[in-house]
């Protein structure tokens, strides 16, 4: 494959006038994207920042973010992708541990920072004469293409180094495993500081196809939300799983207000299997694919295509087959990453990343934290390590709790987070939603659901308190939000 760079080019130069970039109110053609992001390399490439230093690019789905990701990298900076949505405490904190030159915006800051804050808009408006650049400063190889903050179980927020080289990789692994090669529109759901955003954004442009992106303040409306769905001529969805489930709710989404939409792509956490019936019957056009990776080893590593068959056999997904080269399970369970997308290590923090990434017979390989069994020729995933807790000196899997309380016929989806006092945990409280509303009272429901639930756990391993709500709140990346929900439930 060309380079990233080179093969958007590419399309530039042979389709100029094709929709690269849409949300429900803006777009942006190939050629667009490539002028304007010439400009703003050039631009950037004036300021003399140190090459390679990073560049924060704050702001929300919009054509020009995309712009500012492109020019970044022709420029040889690394981008570090920060939502609008994110708090300002922790975007102060990415700032400064990314040692960025620069915060681009393509929405207003309010905050007062402590290194230049330029809009995108008002650099290309000063410069609006179009330049021709050469290839010769774009990021390539083992430099860093993009950085990408992900909380992490201690709650730091960790840069992770994604190369050039990872991401052709990744990008070639997609082309190569899905059909993404035939002309479509992709969904882009993720905001860009998930890395699940890259899972569309470059296999869409590489690609030459338009991504369709929708935004937090349509998701937050439903009307809206589906309108613009309705209008996209999606071909192919990727999202979390949970998104998907909350899309479920609205029974008019379906094959007939999506009659493109034949590819859903879904990573990021287990995609339960009542999620994939209902998405079979209801776009009994489309193949439903279940992909696993953590952001450290570029987006996604592995991958099942979710039949009929693999339903009917399994309780839960399988993640990969055995035979996927780079994933395998450590003596102790711990599930490992190897191969060409393992990241650069984390940005500043060589003993974390050393830890991280162990160099195992001379190559760098991902020690994932998440622990993962083998069975009938398949990878499962079982849960996090960290989701292990001690409560009164038992030590108890969280999954292995919410899979049970899962299980009870009244129940459509649980969390269970534990209630800290003082750093340590007192107890357990599951957030249920249920399958019919709640018709009496609260305390009836959860005295019936211990009861069912007694049957398979022992009785510490029951959480304490249940609490009732129509849906699990989600968190921006639209994953399940259970770190909301552990921060609403310390004492
Ligand atoms: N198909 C899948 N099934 C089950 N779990 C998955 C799947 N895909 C990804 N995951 C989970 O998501 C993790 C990767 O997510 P990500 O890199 O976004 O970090 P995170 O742990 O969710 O968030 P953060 O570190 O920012 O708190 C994986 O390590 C795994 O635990």
């Amino acid at each position: 494959m060309l380079s990233i760079l080179a093969a958007i080019e590419r399309v530039a130069i042979q389709q100029p006038q094709k929709t690269a970039y849409q949300t429900h109110n803006a777009s942006l053609t190939y050629s667009e994207l490539w002028h304007l992001s010439d400009r703003l390399a050039d631009y950037l490439m004036k300021l003399n920042l140190r090459r390679q230093q990073p560049i924060v690019i704050y702001g929300h789905m919009s054509p020009l973010q995309i712009v500012a990701f492109i020019g970044a990298v022709k420029a040889g900076h690394p981008y570090v992708p920060v939502d609008s949505s994110t708090p300002s405490e922790r975007l102060q904190l990415i700032t400064e541990a990314s040692g960025a030159g620069l915060i681009l915006t393509t929405e207003l800051l309010q905050m007062q920072m402590n290194l230049p804050v330029m809009a995108v808009h008002d650099i290309l408006d000063a410069s609006s004469k179009d330049v021709i650049l050469s290839s010769a400063t774009w990021v390539q190889g083992e430099d860093i293409h993009y950085i990408i903050y992900t909380s992490g179980s201690t709650g730091q927020p960790k840069g992770v180094q994604i190369t050039a080289s990872n991401l052709t990789h990744f990008v070639m692994w997609m082309q190569e495993h899905f059909p993404l090669q035939e002309d479509g529109v992709f969904l882009n759901q993720a905001p860009y500081s998930f890395d699940l955003s890259v899972m569309d954004l470059y296999p869409a442009l590489v690609g030459g196809h338009t991504l369709y992106a929708i935004t937090q303040q349509e998701i937050a409306n439903p009307k809206a939300l589906f309108d613009s769905l309705a209008t996209s001529n999606t071909r192919v969805w990727t999202s979390t799983p949970s998104f998907a489930k909350m899309c479920l709710m609205n029974k008019e989404w379906d094959q007939k207000l999506m009659p493109a939409l034949d590819t859903f792509l879904f990573c990021g956490e287990v995609l339960p299997i009542a999620v994939c019936n209902e998405l079979m019957l209801r776009f009994p056009q489309a193949i439903i694919y279940n992909l696993y990776g953590p952001t450290e080893t570029t987006v996604a590593v592995s991958y099942v295509k979710v039949t009929k068959e693999l339903v009917a056999r399994f309780e839960q997904l399988p993640i990969a087959p055995i035979t996927e080269p780079n994933v395998s399970v450590a003596e102790d369970g711990e599930i490992i990453i190897s191969g060409p997308t393992v990241s650069a290590g984390y940005l500043g923090a060589p003993k974390l990343t050393a830890k991280a990434f162990p160099i195992v017979d001379g190559d760098r390989i991902y020690q994932t934290g998440d622990i993962g069994y083998v069975q009938d020729g398949y990878l499962f995933f079982s849960g996090r390590k960290d989701f292990q807790v001690k409560l009164h000196g038992y030590r108890l899997e969280i999954e292995e709790i919410e899979k049970q309380i899962n299980n009870l016929p009244p129940v459509s989806s649980c969390v269970v987070v534990p209630v800290y006092k003082e750093k340590e945990i007192i107890s357990l409280s599951a957030h249920i939603v249920l399958r019919e509303p709640l018709t009496g009272a609260a305390f009836k429901t959860t005295k019936q659901l211990k009861a069912l639930l007694s049957a398979y756990l022992p009785a510490y391993m029951i959480p304490k308190t249940f609490k009732y709500m129509d849906a699990l709140p989600l968190n921006p990346n639209g994953k399940v939000d259970r770190k909301g929900l552990a921060v609403m439930e310390t004492v």
